[in-house]
């Protein structure tokens, strides 16, 4: 079978699958399943594969026509400008993500002689907000919590990955409760889906982003109402919380965030325009 031949059957198979870009999704297949530049699977394309290298092809074909992301048969995620692994326990980094990054560069005070910016990410999953942050920052430390201890133990590694485990410490907790801060940011990318909703939701998300990453609770808003009441007594006087928040629930997040007297409340959107990111500072002494 030649690479042309293969790329055309799993094009076939991934279309039946129900995906929109099956084509494109089975070159990156073979691209990344033979080690070739994407560009590579189309000039290469009368090269003839070996059974040795169609078998691993086919068990990557069949994870992905049972739906399973690209990136998690990859086992990384771009993101930012870092590459970043990935594990079962941790959600697969989004895109929109990067708009709760912006938002905390833009919250955090300059760079200025011996002072060191201390940050704080709750529900870090694979680290990559925190991460991300600390590559912007070099001048900042952070703490990264997670629920989950496999997803904990991915940020780390991804930490020393990428050259930041010295300024990072990510700790197995529930939310707040074993820190005292104070932060000067603390930001959030918290499970924000309606309990009731997840059924509904590609099968992508509901069958292999894990659950403690998806669900809200019954309106979604469960961590933020924690995040409004107990985040305060966290951050230095002036400090800055900046949390992601699903299509529509802007106004909501900022109404709880303005019940529970946090200043500056404003919203930051996302490329499509949509309201993705909350950000408020806390009080001022
Ligand atoms: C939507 S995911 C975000 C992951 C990562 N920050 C990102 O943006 O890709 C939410 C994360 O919160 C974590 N989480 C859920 N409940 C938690 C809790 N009670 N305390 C700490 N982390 C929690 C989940 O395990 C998951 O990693």
């Amino acid at each position: 079978m030649t690479l042309a031949d293969w790329v055309a059957g799993a094009a076939r198979r991934l279309a039946e699958a129900g995906l929109d870009d099956a084509r494109r999704e089975a070159r990156v297949l073979a691209a990344v399943g033979l080690g070739l530049a994407p560009g590579a699977v189309l000039t290469q394309g009368e090269r003839v594969l070996s059974a040795e290298e169609t078998a691993p092809l086919a068990a990557m074909l069949a994870r992905r026509v049972a739906r399973e992301p690209l990136s998690r048969i990859v086992g990384r995620r771009g993101f930012w400008t870092l590459e970043l692994a990935l594990s079962p326990d941790t959600l697969d980094p989004r895109p929109d993500t990067e708009t709760l990054v912006q938002a905390g560069l833009d919250l955090l005070p300059p760079p200025a002689p011996g002072k060191t910016p201390c940050l704080l990410d709750l529900g870090t999953g694979s680290g990559c907000v925190l991460l991300a942050l600390l590559s912007e920052r070099p001048d900042a430390l952070g703490v990264g919590v997670d629920i989950a201890p496999g997803a904990a133990a991915t940020a780390q590694a991804n930490a020393r990955a990428l050259g930041l485990a010295d300024r990072v410490l990510v700790v197995v907790g529930d939310w707040l409760t074993a820190l005292r801060g104070p932060f000067d940011l603390i930001v959030s990318n918290p499970p924000y889906i309606p309990s009731a909703d997840i059924a509904g939701l590609e099968p992508e998300v509901r069958c292999f982003d894990p659950w403690r990453a998806l669900d809200g609770g019954p309106d979604g808003l469960a961590p933020y109402r924690l995040l409004a009441r107990e985040a305060p007594a966290r951050l230095t006087p002036g400090g800055a919380l900046a949390v992601e928040v699903g299509q529509g629930q802007d106004a909501d997040v900022a109404a709880l965030l303005a019940a529970a007297g946090w200043r500056e409340i404003g919203v930051k959107q996302d490329l499509a325009g949509v309201g993705r990111c909350v950000v408020a500072r806390g009080r001022q002494e």
